[in-house]
Order: C-alpha cells, then sequence, then structure tokens
C-alpha cells in the first residue's frame, strides 16, 4: 500500500521538477520510482533531501542534489504518521521533521503519502515527536508537562543512549492525548526555547494520496 501510493505520486512528477524528498519508509518508495523514471525516461530531476537516508537513497539513484541555498521546491513528497481530515499531520517518526518542515513548509506543492492506518479523525494517538537542543531538556520536559504532555526521550535502538538526529539534537516523544487544536498547539509549541520544531504540520498540505487495499485514493 506504501509502494502503490508512493508510485502514484512518482508519477505526477514532471521533467525538470526541482523536488522535496521526505523521509521514511514510504517516500524511501517514491524516491526509487522516482530513481527509475530517472533512468527509464530520462526525466531530469533534482532532489532536496530531507534527511541523510534519503540523500544516500537519492544517490543512490542517480537523482541530483542540490539545495534550497540554490534551488526553490516546485512539488514535495512526504510521508506522515497522522493525517487528520483537515490535512493536518503529525510528523517525526522517523526523527526527520525539522528538515521536513523546513523543506515541505518552503515548497509550491506538499503532496503526503500514507497507507491508510495513517487517517485519524483526531491527531494525537501517536506521541507528538520535537527536536530539542540537548542541554534544554529538563527545561523544556517541565514547559511540555505543564502544558499537559506526557514526556518521553527516544532512545536508540541499534545504539545506547539517546537518539541523535541529523541536526545533533535529541528527540522527545510527547503523549498529549487527543490534539484539538493543532493549529494554534504547533505555534505555541515552538515558542518554547530550546524546542527546535515539533511535528504538527498544519494548513500546508495541497494533496494526499493513501494507498489502501482497495487501490490508491487522492484525497
Ligand atoms: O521523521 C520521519 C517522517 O516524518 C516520516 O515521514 C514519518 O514518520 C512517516 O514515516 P513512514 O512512511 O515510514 O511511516
Amino acid at each position: 500500500m506504501k509502494k502503490d501510493c508512493a508510485y502514484a505520486a512518482a508519477d505526477l512528477v514532471k521533467d525538470g521538477q526541482i523536488l522535496g524528498l521526505g523521509t521514511g519508509s514510504t517516500t524511501h518508495y517514491f524516491i526509487e520510482k522516482v530513481g527509475m523514471r530517472v533512468r527509464d525516461e530520462g526525466i531530469e530531476v533534482m532532489g532536496i533531501p530531507t534527511s541523510f537516508q534519503s540523500s544516500l537513497l537519492a544517490r543512490k539513484w542517480n537523482i541530483q542534489i542540490t539545495s534550497l541555498d540554490e534551488h526553490e521546491i516546485d512539488l514535495a513528497v512526504d510521508g506522515a504518521d497522522e493525517i487528520d481530515p483537515n490535512f493536518n499531520l503529525i510528523k517525526g517518526g522517523g526523527a526527520a521533521h525539522t528538515l521536513e518542515k523546513i523543506v515541505d513548509y518552503s515548497a509550491k506543492e506538499l503532496v503526503i503519502i500514507a497507507d491508510d492506518s495513517k487517517l485519524v479523525d483526531v491527531l494525537g494517538a501517536f506521541p507528538l515527536p520535537v527536536e530539542i537542543i540537548p542541554s534544554s531538556l529538563n527545561p523544556v520536559t517541565k514547559a511540555l508537562e505543564d502544558m499537559g504532555g506526557e514526556v518521553k526521550i527516544r532512545m536508540g535502538k541499534a545504539k545506547d543512549g539517546p537518539v541523535i538526529t541529523d541536526n545533533a539534537n535529541f528527540i522527545l516523544d510527547v503523549a498529549f492525548g487527543k490534539i484539538e487544536n493543532p493549529i494554534s498547539m504547533e505555534k505555541e509549541l515552538n515558542t518554547i526555547p530550546g524546542l527546535v520544531e515539533n511535528g504538527l504540520f498544519t494548513e500546508m498540505v495541497d494533496r494526499v494520496i493513501i494507498g489502501s487495499k482497495d487501490g490508491v485514493k487522492f484525497l
């Protein structure tokens, strides 16, 4: 289902476009299919990756890499951990949401790809990832608890100690319960000193492409 929606998004890519390359297991298939189109159809595109993972994959597929210093993004394609009916998102399950937000929010068009398990009525069952400056751990944790969050520092699976992001920061996973006001909460969270970026993405998505057992749906 992930592959189906990702391949459908890759078919939207036009020759000459500058692409934002999201991160995760779903965008993995998007980058793969864009790479196949570069190889088989000879389309010329450039990618701006949102993580080391996406950058390495794009290079493997001979997708030329560029940056926001040199180009503006025509189309960004990214995954999500939760999607609400207004296309507000929780992202950051792979600790990449800070670079993703920079890339996704600057794109002329933002398309989200996901399997149908990601669709929710209200955001919040998935704990909200926030990236923080390591030395701010205690005050940021306190500020998040004061906002009603239950805070856990994300620990590495293949590494001892905390997960270190591509920007050399920590990730906190914060359970707030149902997030009824994602638009104001996205802004409020970023006022906490030391909190670099939160995983709420609101009012930015142009299109959602869902993979399901019944096929691909364009929402
Ligand atoms: O930090 C990771 C990203 O926000 C991913 O796009 C998100 O976690 C969805 O990943 P996946 O496609 O693997 O479910």
